[in-house]
């Protein structure tokens, strides 16, 4: 009697958990090689998956990459005769297959029997092969993450190797989630609920994981999510109650909802209309009030005076790789020029408002002196009608310091007891 032919790999079913891995695959290709921020491939790589779960998990699977991919790729060439390309789709699917056996936890029959259909009808043999071999030599990741180039070199030169290995060691957890809330009451009335800890007024930290919107104060508006660095340069500008403050570059809104809450009179300008959107969602759901104006910020003017000018600054965003880990591997955040050539004509632009004494703070959420330190020392050497306003330390939470020249620099390996901070640059500037 004729044994029954066994099924070609193409025609067996699906492992339970494929969709997931299929849509990993998707957003990590979208990021790596399209070079798409991981928020904007996120619509386009979930197109076909449903479930909430299983889009939780793919997401979660690609951010741990991103974390590791140094490290995981390290891994996959020691067990290649000839290494694979960059770009190639068994790269790809070993990254993830590895990330979720060596971080995620997940068993690796698991990860091995969701990783081979999406190299169905390709090198399916070769990624067996090569998670076969290392998970049988029980291969490891480093227990310190590799920071990728140019950013080990870059952060090793602005703040020794000693620090920028601190920075690096941040990327091996996920970091706590900071909530920000209209007044230091609201805060500490909700922090046992939220199971979190104030580390400044109106703060909230907390290790919760899960949907946001489930948990307790959401719906009615009680906070909003804002790394403690974030929060930082609203708070510099002290008390705004009755002020006229524009906030430039201001969406998706965390600082315009701030300022409101504080009693300022707030003029929010951002170019993106999808992220205004975002920003006015913020509003109604607070129920916090300010004018706002979609624009670019380089050709628009208040209409009539104004106290203070918030300048959240487009950038690298390289500070805020704990979150995003994607920043880390894209290459417009890698050019610094274009951004350097932004940042100083909005700085120029809104320095022309500010009346005697007012304020302009200046932030970028960013890791790189180009951005910060040497953007307002070209700012201050081009106008001598401004000073640096120097911030002390006791406006600033417990365990940080502003830096000797009086401005405000945030690296991700502070406060590490409490699960650290993003990276930010902040600086106060006076009109004389
Ligand atoms: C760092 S983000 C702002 C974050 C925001 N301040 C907050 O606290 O939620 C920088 C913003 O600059 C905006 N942007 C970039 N170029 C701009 C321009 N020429 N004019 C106005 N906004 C601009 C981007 O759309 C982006 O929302």
């Amino acid at each position: 009697m004729r044994r029954p032919s066994r099924p070609e790999p193409a025609d067996r079913p699906d492992p339970i958990g494929t969709p997931a891995r299929r849509a990993a695959l998707r957003l990590l290709t979208a990021v790596l090689q399209q070079g798409k921020p991981l928020e904007v491939a996120l619509d386009n790589a979930f197109a076909e998956v449903d479930r909430p779960a299983d889009r939780a998990l793919a997401r979660a699977i690609v951010a741990t990459v991103l974390r590791r991919l140094p490290d995981l790729d390290a891994l996959i060439d020691s067990a290649m005769p000839k290494p694979l390309p960059d770009d190639a789709r068994a790269r790809m699917v070993l990254r993830l297959a590895l990330a979720q056996v060596l971080i995620l936890g997940t068993p690796p029959h698991a990860a091995i029997g969701t990783a081979l259909p999406l190299v169905d009808k390709g090198p399916r043999r070769l990624v067996h092969g090569v998670l076969s071999r290392l998970l049988r030599e029980e291969a490891a990741l480093p227990e310190q993450p590799t920071l990728p180039n140019p950013y080990a070199e870059r952060w090793s030169a602005a703040y020794g190797a000693h620090t920028a290995g601190r920075i690096a060691a941040t990327l091996a957890t996920e970091p706590p989630t900071d909530l920000s809330f209209r007044t230091a009451e609201d805060a500490t009335a909700h922090a046992e609920a939220l199971e979190g800890a104030s580390l400044a007024p109106a703060h909230v930290r907390t290790a919760r994981r899960g949907a946001i919107g489930d948990w307790p104060g959401f719906a009615d508006g009680a906070w909003w999510v804002q790394d403690l660095a974030a929060s930082l340069p609203a708070r510099l500008l002290g008390d705004v109650s009755g002020k006229t403050v524009v906030d430039l570059c201001a969406a998706p809104g965390g600082k315009t909802l701030q300022l409101a809450a504080a009693g300022a009179k707030v003029t929010a300008v951002d170019i993106a209309e999808k992220r205004i959107a975002r920003l006015k969602e913020n509003l109604t759901r607070t129920g916090l009030k300010a004018e706002v104006v979609t624009a670019d910020a380089r050709h628009w003017t208040p209409p009539g005076a104004i106290d203070h000018v918030l300048l959240d600054a487009p950038c690298s965003a390289s500070g805020i790789f704990r979150r995003h880990p994607d920043v880390l591997h894209l290459k417009g955040s890698r050019n610094l020029a274009p951004l350097l050539e932004l940042q100083a004509e909005l700085l120029d632009h809104a320095a022309g408002w500010l009346p005697a004494h007012g304020h302009l703070i200046y932030c970028v959420c960013s890791l790189e002196p180009e951005e910060g330190e040497r953007q307002v020392e070209a700012f201050l050497s081009r106008y001598d009608n401004f000073r640096l306003d120097p911030i002390k330390a006791e406006e600033l939470p417990a365990g940080l310091e502003p830096w000797h020249e009086g401005w405000v620099r945030t690296l991700p390996s502070d406060l590490p007891e409490q699960g650290g901070l993003d990276g930010f640059f902040i600086a106060r500037l006076a009109r004389k």
